[in-house]
């Protein structure tokens, strides 16, 4: 399924109407009838609505709303929030038609008193159409919903007052237990704060005919399993481990062997067939008490217990067996760390994963990675994906689809910015968003977990483009499968126990 900005969502509607022929009404028909009958599934009994129409097309398939509601029998009334004289011809048709039907259609001063009276308020004031900072009388309107109403609140196509590309609310938003959309999710349903005004979101079919989609196709998906479900086919009777490709991690200097212990074992969970750890020499033993699985392998120290920015004497016999490497889980800083990383991404040529240290080393100067021969994939959280860019956490956080658009263009990287809705940005421009959330991967040791299966699905052969939404969709159903009594107690190493149950589902 695919994600639109508002450009995208009008580009398809204005194909469908040029080149295809169908009208505009006949989507705008589509889109109130779905809504309506969203309604008259979750209220088997006829209701008191009142439905709230601007005098765009959004107030168009409010007047749609209007007529199947009435025709089945509900109390409604229209508080028109805008002009009659500024309607689209689609709007002012259906507009006409509730006139005609004999549907009250009221100016909004008068029918304030309504709001906290009504079983239902649809908003349809706003959609994709709204540009900056709302006026009045729109702006008071959305306020008195969500201070009065007391009944549901369906928001059409999205709550009125939230920006459709960037989730920002515009002084005021409506609060909606439920958002129907139409033919796409938009930007806006996934991203903060808007995502928090929507309640739940229903995607429904219009009538915009599949060609004009593939003719035309927006550049961001879902993350769902027709992405990738063809890399998940059964091992092979006849394959041994080194069929199934060698990661590399590098990481788990002093103190915090754990995290690449925990990146090591979700990459063998994940079905790699060997996971070698290099950490700094003297970590070996306390690593091996840890983990029986990974092969471990000493690199040159430094201050005790951390790298030394030399590279063993058998790195260039050896490198060429790895098929992926993964740098960065519980690496830390130390001297020398710059050039020794620079020199890494240039010598491998197969897929490296950044995260944490790694990324910290690279950040204000990222041109290395322009250089690169093999993909790389950068793991940043909102605080690593500031530094990295050297802008605040907040800027991340506003504008997370665009900054992880713009660091993937400019540097030719695949980025997975992790966080509620974790949104991957590949090089070529495409995006896939992750449309759930594990409250239970909000813990120490998760990021080291998704380090590990992105690494390890990279390093079986799968290709970038289907490896990271499927390793982020992965790392998220096994937090979810990993709540059996309660999130606040899960931990990283219980998400890499639930990664077989998450395969498993898929398959
Ligand atoms: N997706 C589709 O194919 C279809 C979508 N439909 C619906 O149409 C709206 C988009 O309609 P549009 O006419 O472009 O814009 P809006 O109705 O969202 O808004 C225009 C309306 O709002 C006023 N306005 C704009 N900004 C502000 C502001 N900041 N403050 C106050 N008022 C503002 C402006 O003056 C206009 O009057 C889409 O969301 C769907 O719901 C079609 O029905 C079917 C096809
Ligand atoms: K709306």
């Amino acid at each position: 399924m695919y994600l639109c900005t508002a450009q995208e969502m009008r580009d398809l509607d204005r194909r469908t109407i040029d080149r295809m022929g169908l009208p505009g009404m006949v989507l705008m028909e589509n889109a109130g009838r779905e809504a309506a009958r969203a309604l008259l599934e979750r209220f088997p009994e006829a209701k008191k609505v009142a439905i709230l129409a601007g005098s765009g097309n959004n107030g168009g398939d409010g007047f749609v709303i209007a007529r199947h509601l009435a025709a089945a029998g509900w109390d409604v009334t229209v508080c028109l929030v805008g002009q009659v004289e500024k309607m689209s011809p689609e709007t002012r048709t259906f507009y006409g038609v509730c006139r005609q039907m004999g549907i009250p259609v009221e100016g909004w001063n008068g029918s304030e008193e309504m709001i906290g009276k009504v079983d239902v308020v649809v908003d349809a004031l706003l959609g994709t159409g709204v540009r900056g900072e709302l006026r009045e009388p729109v702006r008071s309107s959305i306020r008195r919903v969500n201070r009065t109403c007391r009944g549901f609140v369906l928001a059409v196509d999205i709550p009125s007052g939230v920006d459709t590309d960037t989730g920002a609310v515009l002084g005021e938003a409506i609060r909606a237990d439920l958002t129907v959309t139409f033919a796409a999710a938009k930007w806006c349903h996934y991203l903060r704060p808007a995502a928090e005004y929507r309640g739940e979101l229903k995607v429904v079919d219009i009538g915009i005919p599949p060609a004009v989609v593939a003719q035309n196709p927006p550049r961001a998906r879902l993350n769902q399993p027709s992405l990738w479900e063809n890399h998940l086919s059964p091992r092979s009777p006849w394959s041994h481990k080194g069929t199934h490709g060698h990661l590399l991690v590098l990481g788990g200097s002093r103190g915090m062997l754990g995290a690449v212990a925990l990146s090591g074992m979700a990459s063998l969970r994940s079905g790699v067939g060997m996971t070698t750890l290099g950490v700094p020499r003297g970590q070996e033993g306390p690593l091996a008490a840890k983990v029986t699985e990974p092969l471990i392998w000493g690199w040159p120290d430094g201050r005790e217990g951390f790298f030394s920015g030399k590279f063993p004497t058998d790195w260039q016999e050896r490198a060429s067996r790895f098929s992926a490497l993964a740098i960065g889980p519980g690496l830390g800083r130390f001297t020398g760390e710059k050039p020794w990383l620079e020199q890494l991404l240039r010598e491998v040529s197969v897929p490296v994963v950044l995260d944490a240290d790694a990324l910290n080393i690279l950040s204000g100067d990222l041109s290395i990675l322009e250089q690169r021969q093999g993909p790389t994939v950068l793991t940043p959280h909102p605080g690593e994906m500031a530094r990295l860019l050297g802008i605040s956490v907040d800027e991340v956080e506003s504008s997370r689809h665009r900054v992880a658009v713009d660091l993937s263009g400019r540097f030719g990287v695949t980025t997975v910015l992790k966080g509620t809705f974790t949104v991957i940005a590949f090089p070529d421009g495409g995006q896939v968003i992750h449309p759930e959330s594990s409250p239970a991967l909000a813990k120490a040791g998760s990021g080291d977990v998704l380090t590990g299966i992105l690494g390890g699905l990279l390093a079986r052969g799968i290709p970038v483009k289907s490896a990271v939404p499927l390793g982020v969709y992965l790392h998220n159903s096994a937090g979810r499968l990993a709540v059996t009594d309660s999130a606040h107690s899960v931990l990283a190493s219980d998400v890499i126990r639930h990664l077989g149950s998450a395969i498993h589902q898929i398959r």
